[in-house]
């Protein structure tokens, strides 16, 4: 395959490992990278070494506390901004100024208020877009999609969603990119992602898949700081928070629910689209998917081992449960992006093919 040139929208803490890990795969070369106050853009391939140089320890993320000194910015208070003009969430547009606010710290980037459209306006020159951006209102996602579509885009879109009820908004517009020639792979990351492909594999054995469960552990001892949208975003799937209420979060209020737990939160019956995609793929009902998991914010070793367990039944009558299991080693952020980047690849090969519209991890296995 040719050389595959690639955008990441959002260098947090998904998007700058984005970049680094595609620099030691084959045949991928990131051309733009942008965050809520500026883009960076190389259409020969970015110096990766310094782009994440510049904005290590430095990521535009999430609202500004008040306490910011002569630092004079007006942060959004949602994390998910919306850089176009009209802003139905009514937030206003962000304007950060002064030194150390993320990607504009790298000499191969510029401010801009409007990233995401300056990323569409060069869309031409791209195979691949992948979305590493936090999806706190639920449709920002699915509408950033659209804006690439009505502009004419005609490529990949990858996005490391975790919410079930995002997918559906995003099926909703499969005929719009199939009519722009997108391939769009959804909940590309690690889960959903990498273990929503992998349940996909193992319920290969059965006729009749009765259950899976996705028990996931993840160790960050660089915590919250370095991590702000995945960690916001998994506080909404406790009992007490949702969505909504998890975005209103200041900081301060995030760093005190992480102390109330010592730092290792536990989900049960997370709301993550393993579930739907599964179900879209065929393998199951949504129902009979669970999905939980620890998280420690204080350590990189994971609290507990992630596996992926099928249980079902055989053609010959015999009844069974086939385990993945991830070595403890392997880290998130090897676990989104490895997956999210050879999700990329193949629905790059689709594209090439003309095979469009809206895929989720699970379709891209064996179907069942
Ligand atoms: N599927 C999975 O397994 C998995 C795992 C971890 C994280 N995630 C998801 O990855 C996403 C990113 O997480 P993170 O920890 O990197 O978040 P983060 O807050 O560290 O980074 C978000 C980035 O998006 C940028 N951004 C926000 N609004 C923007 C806008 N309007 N225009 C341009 N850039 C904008 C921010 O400036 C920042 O660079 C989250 O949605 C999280 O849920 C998925």
């Amino acid at each position: 395959m040719d050389d595959v040139k690639f955008a990441v929208l959002g260098t947090g803490g998904i998007g700058r490992r984005t970049l680094e890990v595609s620099q030691q795969k084959d045949g991928l070369t990131p051309v733009a990278a942008c965050d809520r106050n500026g883009l960076a853009i190389d259409h020969d391939g970015l110096d990766v070494a310094e782009l994440l140089a510049a904005t290590e320890g430095n990521v535009a993320s999430e609202r500004a506390e008040d306490d910011h000194g002569d630092d004079t910015r007006t942060v959004d208070n949602t994390s998910a901004v919306d850089d176009s003009d009209t802003r139905p969430d009514g937030g206003t547009a962000v304007k950060q100024h002064g030194e150390g606010a993320g990607v504009v710290a790298s000499e191969q980037a510029r401010p801009t208020e409007t990233p995401i459209q300056d990323v569409i306006d060069e869309s031409a020159a791209l195979d691949a877009v992948l979305l590493a951006l936090p999806n706190l209102t639920h449709d920002f996602i699915p509408r950033t999609a659209e804006r690439f579509a009505e502009a004419g885009y005609e490529g990949v879109l990858v996005d490391v969603l975790k919410r079930s009820r995002v997918i559906g908004m995003l099926y909703e517009r499969a005929e719009l990119f199939e009519e722009s020639g997108i391939t769009f792979v959804c909940g590309a990351g690690a889960t959903p992602g990498f273990l929503t492909g992998a349940a996909a594999l193992a319920a290969q054995s059965f006729v009749e898949v009765e259950d899976v469960e996705i028990w996931w552990g993840v160790g960050l001892k660089s915590g919250y700081e370095d991590n702000r949208g995945t960690v916001r975003e998994d506080i909404a799937h406790l009992e007490e928070y949702d969505i909504e209420s998890a975005r209103e979060l200041s900081d301060g209020e995030i760093e005190a629910i992480v102390d109330e737990h010592d730092g290792v939160i536990e989900f049960d019956d997370m709301e993550h689209a393993d579930d739907v995609l599964l179900e879209r793929a065929g393998i199951c009902d949504a129902a009979d998917v669970t999905v939980g998991g620890i998280l420690d914010v204080r350590h990189d070793e994971k609290p507990t081992t992630t596996t992926v367990r099928v249980t079902g039944r055989t053609f010959d009558g015999e009844r069974g449960t086939n385990t993945f299991e991830l070595d403890d080693a392997t880290s998130m952020a090897a676990n989104v992006n490895g997956p999210a980047l050879g999700y990329l690849q193949s629905a790059v090969r689709m594209n090439r093919v003309g095979d469009y519209g809206v895929f989720g991890p699970a379709d891209l296995m064996p179907g069942f």
